[in-house]
């Protein structure tokens, strides 16, 4: 299935952005020929070639074109393009739940591997970050589910922070975009550190400044927040009112002019800066799976399933190499690289529920553990 660009969407444009980021050509960064600092125990530092070239992170007339697109996505607008092509994208992108039994099929034999985004795919998105609580309904589906799969959760946010809300002990938890990784309590460790991988250590620093450099000047914002995601930092623009995005928007750029090492995504209606280094959560499902030892595997079957622009990184990983699939957990068409589709986290649920009871059944139907399986399980 190729990639199909169904239509521009809500959340998509959230904040389509925009500032799209980064965007112009001109580049106000190249990187240091320097290697990055030697990283402490238990972390990787990331190669010089992995750096990114940092774009400018937008000038007033891509400011304007963000905000514009922001506009132009109000509820009664929404309503109708979204209608329009849904049935496009349905056949595109179908239900996950629908094909569940399709997709059991096109992993026999192999080893399924669980990678699930948090917000907005295991918890519904609320205005307040700080609140945005999984269900104990979901909690629970999530344990099921890593009791037969070798499960992880990739996230934007702070490793720890996502952990206080899902609060499974025995999943892989990759924070910060990937950028900070930590396997199980009990399970797979790498040389006997408790973390496989943090891609940015020596940017924390870096991080903590521009945190308190935004912090103080988006203050005066009524309903802006900024979040300090440890190896990145999200400005959050949904209690904002609309009319004053376009300089929020322009504060956040002031401050970033002055990180030339740090560069701009966006989210849902959200800004995220972050270190200009290669490392996405594609990079991150990458990683994982090779530490579970299926770096030039044929028999594994992983699973994405996300619901927002920086997820795309993971599900083009799944399609270039032609394991596994994504599903986009989406009401609405989007531009995607995901195979499949989900309405909302409950559906995710449901689908976490079909994958425990065919863990639990797969025994008695036949289907053969990989050996992997079996040292995940402990069996
Ligand atoms: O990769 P994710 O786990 O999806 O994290 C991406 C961002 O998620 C959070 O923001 C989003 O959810 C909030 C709570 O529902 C919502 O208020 C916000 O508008 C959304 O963008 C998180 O707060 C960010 O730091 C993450 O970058």
């Amino acid at each position: 299935m190729t990639k199909q660009n169904v239509l521009v969407s809500d959340e998509q444009s959230d904040i389509n952005m925009a500032i799209t980021v980064a965007v112009s050509n001109s580049s106000l960064f190249s990187p240091p020929e320097q290697k990055p600092p030697a990283a402490p125990g238990g972390y990787v530092a990331i190669p010089r070639k992995k750096l990114l070239k940092r774009t400018d992170i937008g000038g007033g007339a891509r400011i304007t074109a963000w905000v514009d697109s922001m506009r132009a996505l109000s509820p009664t607008h929404l309503k109708s393009t979204a209608s329009l092509s849904a049935t496009q994208d349905q056949l595109q992108h179908p239900s996950a739940l629908s094909m569940f039994e399709q997709i059991i099929h096109a992993s026999k034999g192999k080893q399924i591997v669980m990678f699930l985004d948090y917000d907005g795919t295991l918890s519904p998105i609320v205005d307040n970050p700080d609140r945005a609580f999984m269900s104990k309904a979901m909690r629970a589906a999530v344990r099921d589910v890593a009791r037969y799969f070798p499960t992880a959760i990739v996230s934007g946010r702070c490793r720890d922070k996502v952990y206080s809300f899902v609060r499974l002990a025995e999943l892989y938890y990759a924070g910060s975009h990937g950028m900070d990784i930590k396997g199980p309590a009990k399970g797979y460790k790498k040389g006997n550190q408790a973390v496989l991988f943090q891609a940015a250590s020596e940017f924390l620093p870096m991080i903590d400044e521009v945190y308190k450099a935004l912090l103080e000047k988006t203050k005066s914002t009524p309903g802006a927040k900024v979040e300090n995601n440890k190896f990145c930092v999200s400005v959050h623009f949904r209690c904002v009112d609309e009319m004053r995005w376009r300089s929020l928007a322009e504060q956040v750029k002031s401050v970033l002019k002055e990180y030339p090492k740090l560069r701009l995504t966006q989210g849902r209606k959200v800004l995220e800066i972050r270190p200009t280094i290669k490392w996405d959560k594609g990079k991150a499902v990458k990683f994982l799976l090779e530490s579970l030892g299926f770096a030039n595997c044929n028999d594994v079957f992983p699973v994405y399933i996300g619901d927002d622009r920086t997820d795309e990184d993971a599900f083009k990983v799944l399609r270039d190499r032609g394991q596994g699939f994504g599903i986009l957990v989406s009401k609405i068409p989007k531009d995607t690289s995901a195979s499949y589709s989900l309405q909302e986290p409950s559906e995710a649920r449901t689908f976490a529920s079909l994958l425990f009871c065919y863990g639990l059944f797969a025994p008695f139907g036949g289907v053969e553990r990989t050996d992997s399986t079996r040292a995940h399980l402990r069996v």
